[in-house]
């Protein structure tokens, strides 16, 4: 007899016993996200067949063309969580500044804020390439019931009680953590219910993928070229392999499963990088470090960093720590 495979609904609930703060709340936010991704992998899935594909015409807090898919997912992860009643506060990469969901109401409990990539890759949308969701979970830090200041937000990377990521591809994946390694869920299209099917992801210690916008080479510090010449070079297992998909979360995530690197580093034109610290680094850090591998913008380590804007960016490197390690040397040596 063929072994039951767990869905995500019941590993969600078997597994939030293992919780700290374990009241149930947690769970059912994590449900709404499963729920909210449902609705957003309907609307990808048919980009093209609908008119949900191309630029909306407005540009966002972060400078950029927001795409409709933009729009749509954004819409619905705060619809789906809003509804629920389930959180006290949400930032997105696509609004200006947070939003406190009736948070001043004393009756209000929610303790959870929720910083959200509604659409991750959004210059792959309108060509059928890989894109995914973001996700951060953070406890507030100023007392229920009083209203979410920006001070719950801009909590270091290391306060995160949950992150995770979806990835709409060949197949459509929920990646998340709660502090106790990290699992991967896909989604039965035919049931419309998440499976486990990788259980305790890891990334490998080593790896021979490196994923970097080489096309920005000549803005980049030394310290990064030196080190893609090195990945470049006929010596051992070397030269590695270049794959850049243009998404974080699909590049992450081939990279947590066969070993390998990512890199989106300061440069003469991006000075900070161009990720944002609370919606994809400190999300993907959280996540590297429980599967094993290791994040940092070259020099400090993500999580450590305390945030003091909402839509800041810094360099990230991220992926198997001997590779990281060896990437962060290149750079610290050049100084
Ligand atoms: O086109 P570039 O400069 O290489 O940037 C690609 C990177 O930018 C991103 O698209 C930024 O994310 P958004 O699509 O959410 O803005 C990452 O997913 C990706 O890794
Ligand atoms: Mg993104
Ligand atoms: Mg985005």
């Amino acid at each position: 007899m063929s072994h039951k495979i767990q869905t995500l609904g019941e590993f969600i609930i078997e597994n939030q016993a293992a919780f700290k703060y374990s009241s149930g709340e947690l769970s059912r936010l994590i449900n709404s996200i499963r729920l909210a991704a449902k609705v957003v992998n309907h609307e990808v899935n048919k980009a093209g067949l609908v008119d949900i594909i191309g630029a909306v015409g407005d540009t966002n807090i972060q400078g950029e063309d927001q795409q409709k898919l933009d729009v749509y997912a954004n819409e619905k992860f705060i619809q789906t969580l809003t509804k629920r009643n389930i959180v006290c506060g949400i930032a997105s990469e696509e609004e200006d500044d947070f939003i406190a969901i009736n948070s001043q109401d004393e009756n209000h409990q929610n303790k959870y804020v929720v910083l959200i990539d509604p659409l991750d890759g959004s210059s792959n949308i309108d060509v059928n390439v890989s894109v995914g969701t973001i996700f951060s979970i953070y406890r507030r830090i100023t007392p229920v019931g009083t209203p979410v200041t920006l001070k719950d937000f801009l909590q270091k990377g290391s306060q995160q009680v949950a992150a995770g990521y979806i990835v709409y591809g060949t197949s459509t994946m929920l990646v998340y953590t709660t502090g106790a390694g990290v699992n991967g869920f896909t989604l039965n299209p035919a049931i419309g219910s998440f499976y486990l099917s990788h259980p305790n992801m890891k990334f490998p210690l080593d790896g021979n993928i490196y994923s970097i916008n080489e096309g920005n080479y000549s803005h980049f510090p030394q310290g990064v070229k030196n080190y893609i010449k090195y990945c470049q070079e006929e010596e051992g297992d070397r030269p590695y392999t270049s794959r850049y998909i243009g998404s974080l979360v699909s590049d992450f995530h081939r990279n947590m499963i066969k070993g390998g690197i990512y890199i989106y580093p300061q440069s003469s034109k991006n000075p900070n990088g161009k990720l944002r610290l609370l919606y994809e680094c400190n999300p993907m850090a959280f996540l590297a470090e429980q599967a094993n591998g290791k994040a940092s913008d070259g020099f400090t380590r993500i999580l450590d960093i305390q945030p003091i804007e909402l839509h800041q960016r810094v360099p990230f490197i991220c992926g198997s720590k001997n590779m990281v390690e060896k990437a962060e040397a290149f750079m610290q040596k050049t100084l």
